[in-house]
């Protein structure tokens, strides 16, 4: 089992429902962009008692695992669907934290994510978000531009993005991803 598969059964056990995963593949190409919905979060923290913003923080714990096994297993590309339009409708103190949290991951992680060869971008409305959140975007983009192990997606922001994406690609259940994985 690889590094990749280990890392997705344990969430189906563990952490059930931090993620969705969606494969944008042909079935004849090997696996080489992942698609991931952050999803669930609210679910995870309710069921355990605990505020949602943990049930966020888990998620963005849950993504740092992906990143490092997908570098390792050879995908190229990872799109990472975060935050939405829509989701400025949520309460004050979520989107607040959410807004916060975004902000700490960059601040926290770009390091690291620079050393590991990552190249990030960011797809959505940068020009909505505060103006401290728009820097640190723009210089995470800047400083991981010529990296080439792994490409991240971040989408913050994003509107009718998703659903246009969404039409290049064919998107296949959790099922489907392990299987081509093992055949790798
Ligand atoms: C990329 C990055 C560092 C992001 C940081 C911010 C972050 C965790 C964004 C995800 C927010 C979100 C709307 C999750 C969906 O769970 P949900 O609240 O809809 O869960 P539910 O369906 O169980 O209510």
């Amino acid at each position: 089992m690889t590094k990749m598969q280990q890392l997705f059964s344990s969430m189906k056990g563990k952490e059930k429902n931090l993620a969705q995963t969606s494969l944008v593949a042909s079935e004849e190409q090997p696996v080489r962009h992942i698609a991931i919905i952050m999803d669930g979060n609210g679910r995870w923290a309710t069921k355990r008692h605990l505020p949602r913003l943990a049930g966020h923080k888990a998620g963005v714990t849950a993504l740092r695992r992906v990143v490092e096994c997908a570098a390792d297993e050879n995908i190229q590309m990872l799109s990472v669907y975060a935050f939405s339009t829509e989701n400025w409708g949520r309460p004050k103190n979520e989107v607040e934290g959410l807004m916060r949290l975004f902000w700490e991951t960059i601040r926290s992680d770009l390091e690291k994510l620079h050393r590991d060869g990552v190249r990030l971008r960011h797809l959505g409305r940068l020009y909505d978000l505060s103006p401290d959140i728009q820097k640190a975007v723009r210089e995470s983009v800047e400083l991981t531009k010529d990296n080439t192990r792994i490409g991240l997606n971040v989408c913050f922001n994003y509107g009718g993005e998703l659903s246009s994406w969404m039409r290049f690609g064919r998107l296949l259940p959790m099922g489907a991803i392990l299987r081509r994985l093992a055949r790798k």
